[in-house]
Formats: C-alpha cells, structure tokens, sequence
C-alpha cells in the first residue's frame, strides 16, 4: 500500500524525536578509543535524505564526528564495485556473526573467511582487496573518493582520531595477522589495517551519512549530486549486508524493533536504509554496552514507528 506523508509530517516526526531524546543521559562514549571519551556527549542530530534530494535535519547535523564503523559498508561498497557481488561472498563472506565488532572468536570459529565486511575483521580484509593492491596511496584516495561519491560531499580525516586509534588498536593488530594466517588478507596485513584504521578516522556529519543512505535506498544514484555511485543490482546486496549484522549481536533486537537496516559506529552514528523510500541517519556520541549510540536508536525508532514504515511491512512511503 502507498502511505502518503508530506514533508511537514516527516519534520514534525522527527522534531518530536529530537525533543523526546535530547534529554536522554543513558550511556557513555566509547572511552578505548581516547579521543572518543573526550567529545561532547550532548550533541545530538538527526538527518533524512529523501530520494528527490530534499534533507530533513535537526540538531546537530552539521557536526563532523568519526564515522568509525559505518564506514564498513562504504567501503563494502567500493569493493562489490570493484569486484562484483559473488566475489565479496566469496572472498569475505555475508553471514552475521552474533558477536560483537572487534571478535576473534568469531574469525577463529568461520576460519574460512571472515564472515562480513561489516565486522572489524571483515573490513580489514574489505581494505586489503581495495584496488590498486599494493599502491596504499592509490587505496586510500580510491576509498576517500567513494565516500565522497556517496556522501555527495568529502569527508574529512580526523587526525587527532587517526591518532589515538592507532596507537591503541592492539586487538585489530591482532585480527590483521590472524586472517593473514587464515590467507583472507589480499595485502600487506599492516597496511590494510592502517587503510582500515584511517577510514574510521574520517570526520563525517549526519547530513552527509543521510545522503549516502539514501544514495544506497536509491540504487546507488546519488539524490544530491545525481551522480550514478554504483551500479543498481548491488544496492539489495549492501541492504542485505546491513540488514544482517549492522548492529552486531544485538542485529535482531534492532530490526525487531525499528523495522529498518541500519548500520553504527562507535563515533556515535548511526545510518538506516529504507529502500526505495530513503536515507536516516542520526548521531550522538553516548553509546550502549555493544557500541551503538544510544540516541540515536532511540530517535530512529520512533521515526520509523510514528510514520508506520517498516522494511518488512510493505506500504511504501510517498513523500511530498
Ligand atoms: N564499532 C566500531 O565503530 C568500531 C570501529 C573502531 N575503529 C574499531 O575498530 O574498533
């Protein structure tokens, strides 16, 4: 069934959100990253990307925050454009773990690949298969320009993040040299996870995280910038991924109950698809025990609930 909502509804939606959260002091920043711990733990926003371009935003929308973990599907992305879909099955894998994002378990019990590139250990090997192999300048200007791509816009490294991240990302090391040992990195180990550790540097904002959600929702055409980001077959594979692990061990209770794919990152963003319909993100940096932003759950769920969409409910959203 169609649901017709106008823009004036979908502001007022998510106002009421941002006014029902703002308050919310549940949660902490991630505090094993150091620069983490120190940002302010009130900023809050939420953005929504319709596919004829038009945001929606409030609060702090314009703020650039690490992306962390949602850059694992950016990057997913990048190599299904580079590969094709069957070659990201089968050299990094699409199942859910069930455990949280840094496991080694979970590499030590799928040793035949690393299950999902949105997962540390799977990223990790996402970033050794960024081509050109071997050329890490040439890897990282790929990654950073289809992030752009996707977000319409640059995002902006963080060194002060890249930093304190690098100097504590002991468990990553780890992952690193455990999937060289199992031959699923496709480079050199350490420069895959700098390029890994450099990505989830990356300042981005909720506006931009909005538009490359819906860049994903739209087919891979950009709604901003109207610029074709990937080729349309892939969009269900990216939804898929997302769809299967984009909130770790804690995947089911989310979709349960928001109805929406949606992939977190420990810098406190969050960013949802609702394919064919459009892009949400929202962000702040307070965080629940498996790293996801606590508001940010929060506001997304009471947008998708108050407007009665849901990714597996079948009315479709019509806007305007
Ligand atoms: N869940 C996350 O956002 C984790 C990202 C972080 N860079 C890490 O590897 O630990």
């Amino acid at each position: 069934m169609e649901k017709h909502i106008t823009l004036a509804q979908l502001k007022e939606v998510a106002q009421e959100a941002y006014n029902q959260f703002k308050s919310n002091t549940d949660g902490k920043n991630a505090d094993y990253i150091p620069y983490l711990a120190n940002i302010d733990k009130n900023l809050f926003g939420i953005s929504i990307c319709l596919l004829n371009g038009q945001t929606v935003e409030i609060g702090d929308t314009e703020y650039r925050f690490g992306i962390e973990s949602v850059s694992k599907v950016h990057t997913a992305i990048l190599v299904l454009r580079q590969y094709g879909a069957q070659k990201l099955l089968d050299m990094i894998g699409a199942d859910a773990t069930g455990l949280p994002f840094n496991s080694i378990i979970a590499i030590l019990l799928e040793n035949d690949h690393p299950s999902t590139p949105l997962v540390n250990a799977g990223a990790i090997t996402a970033c050794s298969m960024v081509q050109p192999v071997g050329d890490a300048k040439k890897k990282w200007d790929a990654i950073v320009s289809n992030i752009t791509d996707l977000c319409g816009s640059a995002p902006q490294l963080i060194d002060e993040l890249y930093k304190s991240e690098s100097a504590t990302n002991f468990n990553n090391r780890s992952i690193a040299w455990l999937l060289k040992n199992y031959n699923r990195i496709y480079d050199d180990p350490d420069m895959s996870l700098d390029l890994y550790t450099r990505q989830c540097s990356l300042g981005i904002t909720a506006k931009q995280l909005s538009v490359a959600a819906a860049t994903v929702a739209n087919k891979g055409v950009n709604p901003v910038t109207k610029k074709e980001v990937f080729e349309a077959d892939l969009s269900p594979k990216i939804t898929s991924l997302i769809s299967t692990v984009g909130f770790y061990e804690h995947t089911g209770d989310w979709l349960y109950t928001s109805g929406i794919p949606a992939k977190t990152g420990v810098g406190g963003g969050v960013m949802g698809v609702l394919p064919g319909q459009f892009g949400i993100s929202a962000f702040a940096p307070p965080l629940d025990g498996s790293g996801n932003s606590v508001k940010a759950q929060l506001a997304i769920k009471y947008i998708m609930n108050k407007l009665g969409l849901n990714v597996f409910g079948g009315d479709h959203a019509v806007f305007g």
